[in-house]
């Protein structure tokens, strides 16, 4: 189990450029089955998770070169689909989230796609009923086996049709879609999610060949085609570590620079900071942090009741960035409430806040309510374990703020998705070891 150990209190200064963002790179690798012609890609940040995709692929036959740093060329023109059915793949496939995005490509170009019931953030439960339910209704036969909790799809050709999704599931989205674009006939999906990364999938399956309109809305329409071929694609700046940037900038005091963050792909993010009293500003397409030395006020409603946070599926705000805001509130003026809608296990890291000194009470797994220091007192350093991805970097954050020397252990559940976290952060400034 890594470790990070870090010493709070200090002010950190100068410019971080966030890396290609980790769940779009997820689903544009998975995408790159969907044609036997070279498909290059820029931007695809070196992550745990990322890597264990790209080896995933390997593993099934992808010729794979590395152009440069996060530059790749992908071939899946020899594809072996033995690979599925071996033990390697159902001990591999279950390392990430992501994986199930395999299934969809390879059920519509290969007519079968197997994947074993994959991991990512243990948050709650995490269904896989859209993904599943969109296959069946593309015409796949559906098989699980409960022993080894491996999931299989079959189909000789799937045929267009409407469907309605009972929920806007970001991944169960990108699945659907890239087993339509190979369907015969039209596909329609209603309730389908409509997030950047997402947006950025269609418009490459679209320069590949496929004819998806509706792009960017939740009525996705698909006339599919008979194949796809090569294309071209750079992934966006990662906006969940746009958003931890934006809060590391608050809690520690300050000023930063985050460059090139694509401002019209964050959505609600800008907004939703401001309305906790962080100042920024656009500068071309970076954002400037200023350093907030007589602290932050989040705003009340209109009304004057207390402001809630709340996640929704885009355009309303990512859950990813609760846990984030979350800790940045602990040294704001004023209180807020942090409603997690979508998960039911993410916000229990709250008791090591606690520990640390934060006013923080869990109202429930779903709602806690936090009354900010303003800075009056500062959080203490402990030791801690990260649970998940952005309870990690949340508590990392805590840390870089803290009075004293802190310890994380399980980093590695940060390493699944921030790119060399410590040598970027030691380079504004923080005082962060890996031991
Ligand atoms: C690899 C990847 O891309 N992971 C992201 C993806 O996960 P993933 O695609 O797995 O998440 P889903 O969008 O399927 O759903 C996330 C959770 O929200 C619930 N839900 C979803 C939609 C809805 O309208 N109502 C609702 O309650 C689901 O039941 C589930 O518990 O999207 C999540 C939601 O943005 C993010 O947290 C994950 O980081
Ligand atoms: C929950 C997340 O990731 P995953 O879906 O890969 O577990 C995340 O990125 O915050």
């Amino acid at each position: 189990m890594g470790t990070f150990k870090i010493e709070g209190g200090h002010q950190l200064h100068g410019e971080i450029t966030p890396q290609g963002a980790k769940n779009e790179a997820l689903q544009i690798l998975c995408a790159v089955l969907l044609t036997s012609e070279k498909v290059s890609i820029t931007n695809i940040p070196d992550i745990v998770d990322v890597n264990k995709l790209i080896s995933l692929l390997e593993d099934l036959g992808v010729k794979i070169q590395k152009k440069g740093q996060g530059s790749y060329t992908f071939m899946a023109d020899d594809i072996n689909l033995d690979y599925l059915q071996s033990a390697q793949f159902k001990e591999d496939g279950r390392g990430l989230r992501g994986s199930i995005m395999l299934v969809g490509p390879l059920l519509a170009r290969f007519g079968k796609g197997y994947i074993p019931k994959p991991g990512g953030d243990k948050i709650g439960r995490r269904r896989l009923d859209t993904h599943f339910e969109g296959f069946i209704k593309l015409g796949a036969k559906f098989r699980y086996n409960k022993e080894e909790h491996f999931y299989g799809v079959e189909a000789k050709k799937l045929k267009g049709t409407y469907m309605l999704l009972d929920e806007a599931s970001v991944t169960g989205t990108a699945n659907i879609v890239m087993a339509a674009v190979l369907a015969d006939g039209k596909t329609t999906i209603y309730n389908a999610a409509c997030e950047p990364y997402l947006q950025q999938l269609c418009k490459m399956l679209n320069r590949m060949g496929a004819k998806i309109t509706g792009i960017g809305s939740n009525l996705l329409e698909i006339e599919g085609v008979d194949s796809l071929g090569g294309t071209d694609h750079r992934m966006l700046p990662d906006m969940i570590e746009i958003g931890s940037w934006i809060g590391l900038a608050a809690m520690t005091r300050s000023h930063l620079t985050i460059k090139d963050v694509s401002w019209d792909d964050l959505g609600q993010i800008p907004t939703v900071f401001r309305k906790l009293g962080i100042q920024l500003e656009r500068k071309g397409d970076d954002i400037v942090i200023p350093e907030h030395k007589d602290g932050y006020e989040i705003q009340n409603y209109i009304d004057g009741s207390i402001l809630t946070v709340a996640d929704a599926p885009w355009p309303g705000l990512t859950p990813d960035l609760l846990s984030i805001i979350l800790v940045m509130a602990t040294q704001a003026k004023g209180e807020v409430l942090i409603h997690q809608k979508m998960f039911e296990s993410r916000l229990f890291f709250v008791d090591k806040l606690i520990d640390m000194g934060a006013k923080i009470i869990l109202c429930d797994p779903h709602r806690a309510t936090v009354i900010g220091h303003n800075f009056k007192s500062s959080l203490k350093a402990t030791t801690m374990v990260s649970p998940d991805i952005r309870a990690g970097v949340s508590l990392l954050i805590a840390a870089l703020s803290a009075k004293g020397t802190s310890t994380i252990h399980n980093i590695e559940q940060i390493d699944r998705g921030y790119e060399n976290i410590d040598t970027r952060l030691r380079a504004i400034g923080a005082k962060i070891t890996r031991v």
